[in-house]
């Protein structure tokens, strides 16, 4: 059985060890693999594992030995799910293994809009404090969650586990969801409408999975139904929001702030408007990545492989 993994590093950076992937085929492990190396790469492969390298339909038409492909991660919008379902191909993704992480990110971001820790350590360390007549001196305005509005867009794992930071931090918590499945009721959260969403929230974080319907959610359009304190948080796909109409509101102060995870391109281009903006916060889509999330990762897409080879695939999505 040949596995290929096509982009294992940032997975495991070398602090985890793929002795159990080792067990189930002869593994082939890239660290990255350019989108023009997929098929020479895994052209004997009957098993990839990707995380976020591409498998488009161009590709897959080129493996006729590949029979599964593992998502290394929960989102899979980067395999063309219909492409490998027509030819057979099981997909199966990690759900749950950060659903933790991902929500204490999201506050991590909140909480350096609300705060500014980052500034004001610089401040003090560059000297300001020790220089300031007062005991206290601030860099930015400091804003108050309790009693403020956070709107989920998208109430799956990670959208409820923010929910449920939320409401401890004493917020109303409103969520909207895809629309194609009944809302089930989650204690403290009410539905709305996206429009109601916008207009309510204080805080709007994205946890809905990037498709089709889901691709430029966040436009110029829905920024305008927003209010001008409030503040954006995406840590679910960059291609969820139009960034040219979100950096132009941004550097017209017509919302208050962006902290954001992920980016329409990863790496981003030097010249993306949104790393220049003071008022929006950029981590390199590292929601996921704590120690904890990728042990559970590791062995989920392990026993998902291994359920696959004895017959009975476990998470599967699409097809
Ligand atoms: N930054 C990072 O490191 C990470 C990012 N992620 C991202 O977070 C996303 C969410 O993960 P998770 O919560 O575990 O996934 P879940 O599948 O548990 O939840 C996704 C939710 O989004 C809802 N949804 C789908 N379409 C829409 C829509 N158009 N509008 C509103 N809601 C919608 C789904 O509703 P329904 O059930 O009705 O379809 C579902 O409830 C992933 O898809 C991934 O892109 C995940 C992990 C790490
Ligand atoms: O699990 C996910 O969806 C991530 O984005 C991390 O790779």
């Amino acid at each position: 059985m040949n596995i290929v993994v096509l982009d294992g590093y940032t997975l495991n950076p070398g602090d985890l060890s793929w002795s159990a992937l080792e067990q189930l085929g002869t593994v082939t492990l890239h660290d990255r693999t350019p989108e023009h190396e997929v098929v020479s790469r895994a052209s004997e492969a009957d098993i990839v594992l990707t995380n976020k390298t591409p498998l488009s339909a161009a590709s897959i038409a080129q493996l006729p030995k590949l029979r599964y492909i593992g998502v290394l991660a929960t989102g899979y919008n980067i395999v063309d799910i219909e492409a490998a379902a027509k030819r057979g191909i099981v997909v199966a993704n990690v759900p749950s293994y950060s659903t933790y992480s991902v929500a204490q990110l999201v506050f991590a971001l909140l909480l350096e809009l609300c705060h500014r820790v980052g500034r004001h350590d610089d401040a003090v360390k560059s000297g300001a404090w020790a220089a300031s007549p007062d005991f206290c001196f601030t860099r930015a305005p400091l804003i108050e969650l309790a009693g403020k509005t956070i709107g989920l867009i998208g109430l799956g794992r990670i959208g409820r586990q923010t929910a449920r930071i939320a409401l401890a931090m004493g917020m109303r918590v409103v969520a909207v969801g895809s629309g194609r499945t009944a809302p089930t009721p989650e204690e403290g959260v009410e539905w709305v409408t996206l429009p109601e969403l916008l207009q309510q929230a204080d805080v709007v974080s994205l946890h809905c999975p990037l498709t089709p319907a889901t691709q430029g959610l966040i436009n110029r359009e829905r920024i305008a139904w927003m209010k001008p304190t409030a503040m954006l948080i995406n840590t679910s796909r960059g291609p969820l929001i139009v960034e040219d109409d979100l950096a132009a509101a941004l550097r017209e102060q017509r919302i208050q702030g962006a902290g954001l995870d992920v980016l329409a391109a990863e790496p981003p281009r030097a010249d993306n408007p949104l790393l220049a903006l003071p008022n929006c916060i950029v981590t390199p889509h590292i929601a996921w990545a704590t120690k904890e999330a990728r042990v559970r990762l590791m062995d989920t897409a392990v026993a998902n492989l291994a359920a696959f080879l004895a017959g009975k695939p476990v998470h599967v999505v699409g097809g």
